[in-house]
């Protein structure tokens, strides 16, 4: 199923995010300041320490847009697709989201290891914006995919990580989102496992709306996206191909990279 709405948007004016840290140590913090790794520390109106997570991000998303987030340790990565999903408020500027949003950061969140893989699958597929009818649809193709055989009339806990790594790729990649919010977390499976999943993964962001994806993994990104935003210390210091702004925050070897990937994809396009 595509989605075929095109209303489906994401517009953030002037967004902005604070986080109050009252238990800071102000002495030394006279202004602001920037470091290699984090955002920007400084204070807010009532003199409290904030981390100034984000600031000032105007983004646009349409439907089929797939983009890329890169930039190094707390640029503000995280702080964004939270902001996109509706966990976060902007502090300051507005953010607006028209869609059914499935936020997939940890792989684990909303699995209950006292009931059974089979409820589970439905428990996580509503979690991320499935009704249990849809789900109950799909429950047959996810089992077969996870591999799981009888385990799945099994609780969870009797699960190895990797195990429930298998069932809740197996969800995340069955749902039908209109914009999808995607974490790195979800590339670290065992490779031969992730091979299988790829395909999948690939197949879900064609069929979403929008795709937000964060990620370290230039290949993942290459594969996935075809615009990046380079996030520096909450702002948008960049936008536009995966090739130019990777190039632009990495360098020409991981340009290449990127060029090689989308490259081989072509190549296999091709030949099927
Ligand atoms: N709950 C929070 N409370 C206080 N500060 C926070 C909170 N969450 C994030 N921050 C701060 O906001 C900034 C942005 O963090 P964020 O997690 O968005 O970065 P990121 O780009 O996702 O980093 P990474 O690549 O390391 O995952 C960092 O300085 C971080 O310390």
């Amino acid at each position: 199923m595509t989605s075929m709405n095109s209303s489906v948007r994401v517009d953030t004016w002037g967004a902005c995010v604070d986080f109050p840290i009252f238990d800071a140590k102000t002495r030394s913090l006279k202004k602001s300041v920037i470091g290699a790794a984090g955002g920007v520390i400084g204070s807010n109106s009532s003199n409290v320490v904030v981390v100034e997570a984000l600031k000032n991000i105007d983004l646009h998303l349409e439907h089929g847009d797939r983009i890329g987030l890169v930039g190094h340790n707390g640029a503000g990565k995280s702080t964004l697709l939270r902001l996109l999903s509706g966990i976060y408020e902007p502090t300051r500027g507005a953010c607006q989201v028209t869609g059914r949003v499935a936020p997939v950061f940890d792989l684990g969140v909303g699995m209950d290891p006292e009931i059974s893989g089979y409820e589970n699958i439905i428990i996580r597929g509503m979690f991320l914006g499935m009704s249990r009818k849809e789900m109950l649809k799909k429950i047959d193709e996810i089992a077969e995919f996870s591999e799981l055989g009888d385990y799945l009339q099994m609780p969870l806990r009797t699960y190895s990580t990797g195990m429930r790594v298998r069932l809740a790729l197996g969800v995340v990649t069955s749902i039908d989102p209109e914009i999808l919010i995607l974490d790195e977390g979800i590339g670290a499976v065992d490779a031969e496992f992730m091979k299988k999943a790829r395909a999948r993964l690939a197949a879900l962001v064609e069929r979403s709306g929008i795709l937000v994806f964060a990620s370290h993994s230039n290949e993942f990104l290459a594969q996935l996206c075809d615009r990046a935003l380079w996030v520096d210390h909450g702002e948008i210091r960049m936008d536009g191909g995966i090739e130019e702004v990777v190039g632009a925050y990495e360098g020409p070897d991981a340009a290449a990279h990127v060029r090689e990937v989308i490259a081989g994809m072509a190549r296999q396009e091709s030949a099927e």
